[in-house]
């Protein structure tokens, strides 16, 4: 019985890019999630281990990062046709190329010109709490996804034999906020109440230089509370959505946090809470 060897392709898949341009303060960021896969004479990679005609799927990946620092991304489309193009005409052995990418939509908050929402994820959450005749409401939002592409800082922070991370002073700022806010009474609009709250969020994260995403949350649930006398706690859980920039100068580039690697796990997990001193006991509303 002969056994032969079809249909192959390989690249590398799910490459997240997020590019940062500016025209003076104001910034425009791009978010992409790009796939790439080649066809060719591959066949010796496969039957015997050489190979000699395999451009690495890492090369896959250090070529768009580097393309997205040279020109632009510009439209999808484009950003596709000039990667694969390159993949096919750079390699005779390379006959088929595919590049799959994704654009994820941003929005600015408020116009600002350095922060932005992503649009379409984010839901709108309440707990209510009937117990032994009391009542108890908590609501609040999960996965809205924010991001500030400058304003944002880490430094200062202890090393020991295992610490590696760079200092620095200028860095994207991205998180998934889940934020749920218990209330003091129930006499409430809740629609204008939800929206005060968010927006008041929104505009925390956006206006806070940060020097930490801790500092950034607890500014964040301080604004909810002055925006909105019925609330009483705020509890937060923000991943830090790391974005790292690319190291590009192995390729004869610089990077000036214009091109990142948006990493999705391992993330940091900052929680939170902010409350009044004098917010009455919660009962079992978070239970
Ligand atoms: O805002 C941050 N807070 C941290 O606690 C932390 N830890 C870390 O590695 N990066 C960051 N960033």
């Amino acid at each position: 019985m002969g056994i032969t060897l079809g249909a192959n392709q390989y690249g590398k898949a799910e490459n997240r890019l997020v590019t940062v341009s500016r025209q003076g303060s104001r910034h425009e960021i791009r978010d992409l999630t790009v796939s790439t896969a080649l066809r060719g004479d591959l066949a010796d990679t496969h039957l015997t281990g050489d190979n000699s005609k395999v451009l690495a799927t890492d090369t896959q990946k250090n070529t768009l990062y580097a393309f997205a620092k040279q020109q632009p991304p510009g439209q999808i489309e484009e950003f596709g046709l000039r990667l694969a193009r390159h993949f096919t005409g750079s390699f005779e052995q390379i006959t088929g190329a595919r590049v799959i990418i994704d654009e994820h939509a941003w929005q600015r908050i408020d116009d600002h010109d350095h922060s932005f929402a992503r649009s379409g994820e984010e839901k709108r959450t309440t707990t209510v709490t009937v117990h032994n005749g009391q009542e108890w409401v908590v609501s609040g939002l999960r996965d809205l996804v924010v991001l500030k592409s400058t304003g944002s800082e880490f430094h200062g922070f202890p090393r020991d034999r295992y610490t590696t991370l760079p200092e620095t002073t200028d860095r994207i700022l991205a998180t998934a906020v889940t934020a749920r806010w218990r209330f003091a009474h129930l006499d409430v609009p809740w629609d204008k109440s939800f929206a005060e709250a968010r927006q008041a969020m929104l505009a925390a994260f956006a206006d806070t230089h940060s020097l930490s995403l801790q500092q950034t949350l607890y500014a964040m649930g301080k604004a909810v509370l002055e925006a909105r006398e019925e609330i009483a706690e705020v509890r937060l859980s923000l991943p830090n959505k790391h974005h790292f920039p690319v190291d590009l100068s192995k390729f004869g580039l610089d990077n000036d946090n214009e091109v990142f690697y948006a990493a999705d796990r391992p993330y940091g997990l900052i929680e939170g809470t902010v409350l009044r001193e004098e917010a009455p006991e919660p009962g079992p509303a978070w239970d």
